[in-house]
C-alpha cells in the first residue's frame, strides 16, 4: 500500500466531541437534526482510525451513515428491529448502538463480531452475513408483531448486490400478499463487490443511471416493486438528511409493505474508497505504520495480477494460474461466479476469456443449474464458488448435476476455518454434503502444486467433481513435488506407532507431529473416492489409524475412513482429528486452529491423549 495512501488513514485517534456523548441510540435521539450531519462526520473519522487497524469490512459501511443515523433516529431501537442484510454494512450501527470503542475489536477472538450477533447486541435483530436474507425476517417480525398485537416496526436494509439473489425476491413476493406492517430499504450503489452487473431487478432499480435508456425512469422502479404490492417511494440521495429524514418518517407511519429506493455511494466520504469501491470492500490489517508491501485491500490481495510471489500464492490464486491456463487449452470451459470475482480470483479469466466468463450476481442457486445447462450443451464449466456460499446450491448440485452424471468441476474455495470473517463463512461442511452423493469425485489438496494437479484431473473426469481449498496463501511443500499420479493416495513417511491419514491442508503440522511420534504419514488426496489399496495396506501395518483434516470431525473425511473400516468388519481403531462439533467464532484461522487442536501441539497432545485413554489393545503398537 503506498504511503501517501497509508497516510491518509487516521493514526492517532481522531477528535469525536459529539460522537463520544453517543452511547446508545437513545442519546442520539436527543440531538437536533442539525447536529446529525456532524455525527455523520465523525462516525466516518472513527471508521478511518479503526478500520485499518482491525481489518475489515470498509466501503460499504462508509456508505451507510447517514441511512444508519436517520434510522436510530426515528426508530425506537431495540423495540424497532434493523435488519442489516449480509451485515458488512453494520460498523456504524455497532458504533451508534454502545459498541464505539469495541470496534478496536471487531473480528479479533472474543472481539465484535464480524457480522451483526443477536448475542453481542440487543440491537442486532438478526444475524447475518449470507445475503438476501434481511426481507424473509424482517417479514417474519413483521408477521409476529402483528399476531402479537405489538406496535413494532421492521426494516430491511438491503444492497442492491444483495437484491440480486432469488432468496429476496421470495420474501417481497409473500410480503407483497399480507399487510404486514415492513419496510424494505433498497441501499442502491449500484455496486455489489464487482460492478454489480446483476439482474432484472438490479438494472431497474439503477435506472436512474441508465442514461442510455431514458424510458427507464423511476417510474420503471417502481413500477416493479409496486407490481409486488409495494408502495415505493424513490429513488432519493441516501446521504442526504434534508430528503432522508422525511421521506423515512413518511414510510415509517404508512401501514403495510413499504419500499424505500435510496441512492448512496460505496465508499462514501474517502476519497480512495470512493475511487475503488472494489478495492476498498474490506481493508487488510495494517500490522505496522510501516506496512507496506501488503496491498491495503483484501481485494486485491487476493489476485494473482498483484503478482504475489509465489511463495505467497494463495489458493485461489492456484485456481486462477489452473483456469487461464486449461480455457487456453479447452475453447470448452466456461467460468462461472456468484458475485466473488475478485475473491475467488477470476479477475484475470474475466479479462482474458471475457466471453466464456459469467458473474451470474449473488445467485448461487442460479449459477449450480447454469452450469448443468451448460454441461449439458457439451461446454466444460467450472463454478468457482465457496464452501459457505455453496450450501445455498445444494439441491441444485444434487438434482440438476449429481444425478443427472453431468460434467460440472466446483472449485470449492474458502473450505474450512476461515478466521475473521467467523462461523456464518466457515466452509466446515462441505465433504459432509457432497460425499453422500453417489459418483461424486472429492479432492483436498495439501498445497499449492497440489491445487493445481487437482483440478487438472477433476476437469478431466467426466462427471461431477470438486475440489476443496482453504482461504490463505498455499505454499509449496517439497515433499509433494514427486507425488504418484493422482488418484494415488500418497505415502510421505513410513513409521511404527500408528498411521496418520491427511486430507488437505493441515498437512504441515502432520508432518511435524508425525515426526514426533513416529507416524507412518499419508497424504490421502480424494475423500471419494478413498485409495483402497493404500487403506488395505494400512490396515495390515497399524491397528491405530488418525485421520486429519480442516472439515467438521462430524461426516468429513474421518467419518468415510469410520465407514470404510465398518465395511471391511475391521478392528482398527479411529481418532478422528477435525473441527468440533461446535461453532467456531471469528478469530484468526491461526487461533481458530489452535483451538479446534488443529495446530501440531494441538494435534499431537490429542494423539497422546486417545493413546493414554484407550484400551489396551489400542496401545501404541511398542
Ligand atoms: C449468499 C452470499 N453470497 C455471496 C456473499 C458475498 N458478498 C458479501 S457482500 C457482497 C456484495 C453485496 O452487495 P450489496 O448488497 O449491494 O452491498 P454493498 O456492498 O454494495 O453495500 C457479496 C457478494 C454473501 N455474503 N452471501
Ligand atoms: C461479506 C462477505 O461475505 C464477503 O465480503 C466475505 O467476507 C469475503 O470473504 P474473503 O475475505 O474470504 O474473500
Ligand atoms: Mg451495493
Amino acid at each position: 500500500m503506498s504511503n501517501e495512501l497509508r497516510d491518509q488513514f487516521l493514526t492517532t485517534p481522531p477528535a469525536i466531541p459529539l460522537l463520544e456523548t453517543l452511547d446508545s441510540p437513545e442519546a442520539l435521539r436527543q440531538l437536533l437534526p442539525a447536529q446529525l450531519p456532524q455525527v455523520a462526520e465523525e462516525i466516518r473519522q472513527w471508521l478511518l482510525y479503526c478500520v485499518p487497524k482491525t481489518g475489515g469490512h470498509f466501503g460499504a459501511g462508509l456508505g451507510v451513515v447517514e441511512l444508519t443515523i436517520a434510522l436510530h433516529y426515528l426508530l425506537n431501537t431495540p423495540d424497532d428491529a434493523i435488519v442489516w442484510d449480509v451485515g458488512h454494512q453494520c460498523y456504524p450501527h455497532k458504533i451508534l448502538t454502545g459498541r464505539r470503542q469495541a470496534m478496536l475489536s471487531m473480528r479479533q477472538k472474543q472481539g465484535l463480531a464480524p457480522f451483526p450477533s443477536r448475542s453481542e447486541s440487543p440491537y442486532d435483530a438478526f444475524g447475518t452475513g449470507h445475503s438476501s436474507t434481511s426481507i424473509s425476517a424482517a417479514l417474519g417480525m413483521a408477521l409476529a408483531a402483528g399476531l402479537q398485537q405489538q406496535e413494532k416496526r421492521c426494516v430491511a436494509v438491503i444492497g442492491d448486490g444483495a437484491m440480486t439473489a432469488g432468496m429476496a425476491f421470495e420474501a417481497l413476493n409473500h410480503a407483497g400478499h399480507t399487510q404486514a406492517n415492513l419496510l424494505v430499504i433498497l441501499n442502491d450503489n449500484d455496486m455489489s463487490i464487482s460492478p454489480n452487473e446483476g439482474g432484472l431487478a438490479t438494472y431497474l432499480a439503477t435506472n436512474h443511471r441508465a442514461t442510455t435508456e431514458p424510458q427507464l425512469d423511476g417510474r420503471t422502479t417502481a413500477s416493479l416493486f409496486e407490481a409486488l404490492n409495494f408502495t415505493y417511494t424513490g429513488p432519493i440521495d441516501g446521504h442526504d438528511f434534508a430528503q432522508l429524514l422525511p421521506a423515512l418518517k413518511q414510510v415509517l407511519n404508512q401501514p403495510g409493505p413499504q419500499f424505500l429506493h435510496l441512492i448512496t455511494q460505496k465508499g462514501r466520504g474517502f476519497a480512495p474508497a470512493e475511487a475503488d469501491p472494489v478495492g476498498f470492500h474490506a481493508l487488510n490489517k495494517l500490522e505496522s505504520p510501516s506496512q507496506t508491501d501488503a496491498s491495503v485491500s483484501t481485494q486485491a490481495s487476493t489476485q494473482a495480477s498483484t503478482q504475489p510471489s509465489a511463495r505467497r500464492l494463495r489458493f485461489c490464486n492456484h485456481f486462477a494460474r489452473w483456469v487461464c491456463q486449461q480455457a487456453q487449452e479447452d475453447l470448452r470451459l466456461v467460468a462461472i461466479t456468484p458475485a466473488m470475482r475478485e475473491g475467488s480470483d477470476l479477475v484475470a479469466f474475466s479479462q482474458k476469456f471475457p466471453e466464456r466468463y459469467f458473474d451470474v450476481a449473488i445467485a448461487e442457486q442460479h449459477a449450480a443449474t447454469l452450469a448443468a445447462g451448460f454441461a449439458v450443451a457439451g461446454c466444460k464449466p467450472v463454478l468457482a464458488i465457496y464452501s459457505t456460499f455453496l450450501q445455498r446450491a445444494y439441491d441444485q448440485w444434487i438434482h440438476d448435476i449429481a444425478l443427472q452424471k453431468l460434467d460440472v468441476l466446483i472449485a470449492v474455495d474458502r473450505a474450512g476455518l476461515v478466521g475473521e470473517d467467523g462461523a456464518t463463512h466457515a466452509g466446515c461442511y462441505d465433504l459432509a454434503f457432497l460425499r453422500c452423493l453417489p459418483e461424486m469425485l472429492l479432492l483436498t489438496p495439501a498445497d499449492g502444486q497440489e491445487t493445481e494437479r487437482m483440478l487438472a484431473f477433476a476437469y478431466q473426469h467426466p462427471g461431477p467433481a470438486a475440489v476443496r481449498y482453504p482461504r490463505g496463501t498455499a505454499g509449496e511443500l517439497p515433499q509433494l513435488q514427486q507425488a504418484p499420479p493422482l488418484p494415488q493416495a500418497h505415502l510421505l513417511r513410513q513409521g511404527s506407532q500408528a498411521a496418520l491419514l491427511n486430507f488437505g491442508p493441515l498437512l504441515p503440522q502432520a508432518l511435524i507431529v508425525a515426526e514426533a511420534l513416529d507416524l507412518t504419514l499419508v497424504d490421502m488426496r480424494l475423500v471419494k473416492p478413498l485409495d483402497h489399496s493404500m487403506l488395505k495396506r494400512l490396515q495390515a501395518q497399524h491397528s491405530l489409524w488418525i485421520s486429519l483434516e480442516d472439515h467438521a470431525q462430524v461426516g468429513g473425511a474421518g467419518s468415510a475412513l469410520a465407514e470404510y473400516l465398518q465395511q471391511e468388519h475391521a478392528d482398527n481403531a479411529l481418532l478422528i482429528l477435525g473441527i468440533p462439533d461446535r461453532w467456531i467464532e471469528h478469530a484468526s484461522r491461526e487461533e481458530q486452529l489452535a483451538e479446534c487442536g488443529l495446530d501440531a501441539a494441538g494435534i499431537e497432545a490429542q494423539i497422546r491423549a486417545w493413546w493414554a485413554s484407550s484400551p489396551c489393545q489400542h496401545k501404541r503398537e511398542k
